[in-house]
């Protein structure tokens, strides 16, 4: 395929890229293939970690870790993909490539799911793991090889298709390549947990993660299809040979010629990348200083990225000790992240449309970098936000018992009336089948009781565990064995409520639910907990031939005990009769107040993450256009590492501090980055490039023309930063 006609000279590229509204036709093809991809990377990441947990039967730890390095390497990879576009292949056929490596990898995920392969025994469990856990592993690398090395080169190419009279085009252009981004992540994070909810399978039904990385395999297969199918629109700049090396070669020769030259009798140099005059190009030197300036500017923004990613951990986190019913809709915890792109797919129309030309309209010249430190303090925002939630929620959760303290609840299993002093309390009167309120605290671990029923006192020591919650049953006859079990220390996950039954009757009996099954419960004893979602269940209780329904109303996040008492009657239903021990609350504080944190920090996105994306193209040397997108994407991966050694070494007791914490650290590197931002001079690489070679052109010889565009240069370092808002409009 012939390389097409350089866009930058203003016309437009010959042969069959048409233009339709000013917008180069090809466009339409990098977007669709952006959305599809996206789609693709989201879906699959959406139910990693569930297939971690519950398909490879890994723990909470280890499947935690494996998908926060898969994800930062999927953010590194872009430097590997730039190089290769930049500097070897271009970026079509690097896309291409790494499109077909993408899609392999996709493929080897949905096959390692597939547990039929391997269950020869046809229980419906992976008879052999290693393959399942190998088979992943080479397709997760493949994955990060493909979706870290075409995602610089697929923004950079877009950016590509537009000539130098189409800026304001190019910039809409990053808007929309923007939105589909999150179209394709907001609908496959809606549909593969659909998909993996299924259950499938050739010899046993089960949860079906191979068609929950399947449909997202395919949408890798289709955004390659409609990537080729664009290819004799697009204009495809040519690799520049090994430019990195050359880059590489040439700071190093610049720091040992410093370094060589260090003495006072040598004369000063502008800048540290002229000492490399003497053996290289001084276009080369020229783009060299382009991509430091643009680099150094970027060391702050990792921070932003710590803030942003954590809505998928600590604020799902967050979710789950709020209430999630919506009326019509309950909303599971990390449904709550599909905020975000909702957010994002309104937000920069809006933004676009409205915000920026009436800020323009105003008078202020709202420049990229100003947009930028705008986008850091409304994640700043966020996070305090969160942290005013977070107080909110803590109000109302429970006060689990320190280590060197006892919890203690009554449950008086018996028919008659007990009164019970621990230690040296008020004495509590249990009337039948009652369970006391609140729990009784205690600072040791033996505790007397002294238990009264008719004419029967009983005085006994018991020892409890410090830094536990525990139930001690009293039993119909007190001088029987007092049953000790341990309650819930801690919220119930992903709010779910844990639900279970103590048997109070003198025969077994059997408690059945359709989301749940307690099995048989021996008389005065116990089931274990059984974690139930929101919404009203009915419990079947079967003792012998009798039987009788019990139904509750849960919410999110609670915990009950639920006692079936000595002297229940079996009758129609036994609504009246069961007690209940509502150990947990539920969880009271909705996940609505989570919307204006989400508002905060999709609305600092919009300013941060859209405007770096264009930045990026626009202040890179025309042959290291992908690379700057890679440097780019770097802060993201970094950012993803800072949460993971954040998480581990600020350990702070309170949330609410750890969000504070997060929020100051932003306005922080913000102030730093303002500052860094100010001095930055906005550059035209395309008119830099073009005087220097311009200079070759004409005489080689001539060198005061070529001291012309140096003095070009000079000039444009020093332009006053009033002036730099000017140009970067
Ligand atoms: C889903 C996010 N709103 C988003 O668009 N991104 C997060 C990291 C960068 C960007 C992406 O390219 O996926």
């Amino acid at each position: 395929m012939a390389d097409k006609e350089d866009p930058k000279k203003g016309k437009r590229s010959k042969g069959t890229s048409k233009e339709v509204c000013g917008y180069p036709l090809s466009i339409f093809f990098i977007v669709v293939n952006e959305f599809c991809e996206r789609f693709s990377y989201y879906g699959m990441r959406a139910v990693l970690v569930l297939y971690f947990k519950y398909f490879l039967r890994w723990d909470d730890d280890l499947a935690t870790s494996i998908y926060h390095t898969f994800v930062a390497l999927c953010y590194l990879t872009p430097i590997l993909g730039a190089i290769v576009a930049d500097s070897w292949l271009g970026k079509f056929k690097t896309i291409i490539y790494l499109s077909i490596v993408y899609a392999i990898g996709q493929v080897a995920m949905a096959v390692s799911a597939i547990h039929d392969i391997t269950d020869t025994d046809r229980d419906g469990t992976p008879d052999n793991m290693t393959f399942h856990v190998v088979l992943s592993m080479v397709g997760l690398l493949l994955i990060a090889l493909g979706t870290g090395g075409i995602k610089p080169c697929v923004a950079a190419f877009g950016g590509d298709q537009f000539g130098d009279h189409q800026e304001k085009q190019r910039r809409t252009f990053f808007s929309v390549f923007y939105l589909c981004i999150n179209g394709g992540s907001l609908l496959s994070t809606i549909i593969t947990p659909i998909l993996r909810a299924q259950n499938c399978g050739i010899y046993s039904k089960q949860k079906c993660y191979s068609l929950a990385f399947g449909v997202p395999a395919a949408l890798m297969m289709v955004a390659l299809v409609v990537f080729i199918l664009g290819s004799g629109m697009y204009y495809k700049a040519k690799p520049q040979g090994n430019i990195m090396l050359d880059v590489c070669k040439c700071i190093g020769f610049a720091i040992k010629n410093r370094y060589r030259h260090r003495g006072n009798q040598y004369p000063k140099r502008k800048h540290w990348m002229d000492w490399a005059e003497e053996k290289y190009e001084k276009l080369l030197i020229a783009q060299i200083k382009m991509v430091l300036k643009v680099l150094f500017l970027y060391i702050p923004l990792p921070m932003f990225w710590t803030l942003f990613d954590q809505k998928g951990s600590r604020w799902t986190l967050q979710a789950t000790t709020m209430n999630g019913d919506f009326g019509l809709l309950v909303i599971q915890p990390d449904q709550m992240q599909t905020v975000n792109p909702i957010l994002i797919l309104t937000l920069v129309p809006v933004m676009d449309s409205l915000i920026y030309p009436l800020i323009k309209k105003c008078g202020l010249n709202f420049t990229p970098l100003k947009r930028m430190t705008v986008g850091m303090i409304l994640a700043a925002l966020a996070f305090v936000c969160a942290a005013v939630v977070q107080l909110q929620i803590d109000k109302t959760l429970p006060v689990f018992p320190s280590a060197s303290q006892v919890q203690l609840k009554l449950l008086n299993m018996g028919n008659k009336t007990v009164t019970v002093q621990l230690q040296d309390n008020e004495p509590a009167i249990l009337a039948p089948a009652q369970v006391s309120d609140e729990y009784f605290v205690f600072d040791t671990d033996q505790i007397t009781v002294l238990a009264t029923a008719g004419s029967t006192t009983v005085h006994r020591g018991i020892s409890f565990t410090k830094g536990k919650r525990q139930k001690l049953l009293l039993p119909l006859d007190l001088n029987k064995e007092w049953v000790q079990i341990d309650d819930l220390n801690s919220k119930p996950e992903e709010g779910n409520n844990a639900i279970r039954f103590v048997n109070g009757k003198n025969a077994e009996v059997n408690v059945s639910s359709a989301v749940a099954n307690f099995g048989i419960i021996q008389p005065f004893h116990y089931s274990n907990y059984s974690l139930i979602k929101n919404g009203k269940v009915t419990f079947n209780l079967q003792s012998g031939s009798e039987s009788c329904e019990y139904s509750r109303d849960f919410g999110f996040g609670s915990s009950f005990t639920f006692l079936i008492p000595n002297n229940l009657t079996f009758g129609q239903n036994c609504q009246e009769e069961i007690t209940s021990a509502e150990d947990i609350k539920p969880n009271s504080v909705h996940m609505a107040l989570q919307i204006p944190q989400y508002f905060f920090i999709t609305a600092g996105e919009v300013m941060f993450s859209v405007t770096g994306l264009e930045f990026s193209y626009s202040q890179a040397p025309s042959n290291m256009k992908a690379v700057l997108q890679a440097g780019w994407l770097f802060t993201v991966a970094i950012g993803n590492f800072i949460v993971l050694i954040v998480a581990e070494l600020a350990k702070l007791p309170k949330q609410w501090a750890e969000y504070v914490l997060f929020a100051s650290l932003l306005v922080a590197v913000c102030i730093i980055f303002s500052i860094m931002a100010y001095f930055y001079t906005y550059i035209d690489p395309a008119e830099i490039e073009a005087q220097f070679k311009k200079v070759d052109d004409d005489d080689e010889d001539d060198k005061s023309k070529q001291q012309k565009a140096e003095i070009e240069m000079v000039k444009r370092d020093s332009v006053s930063s009033s002036e730099d808002d000017e140009k970067s409009k």
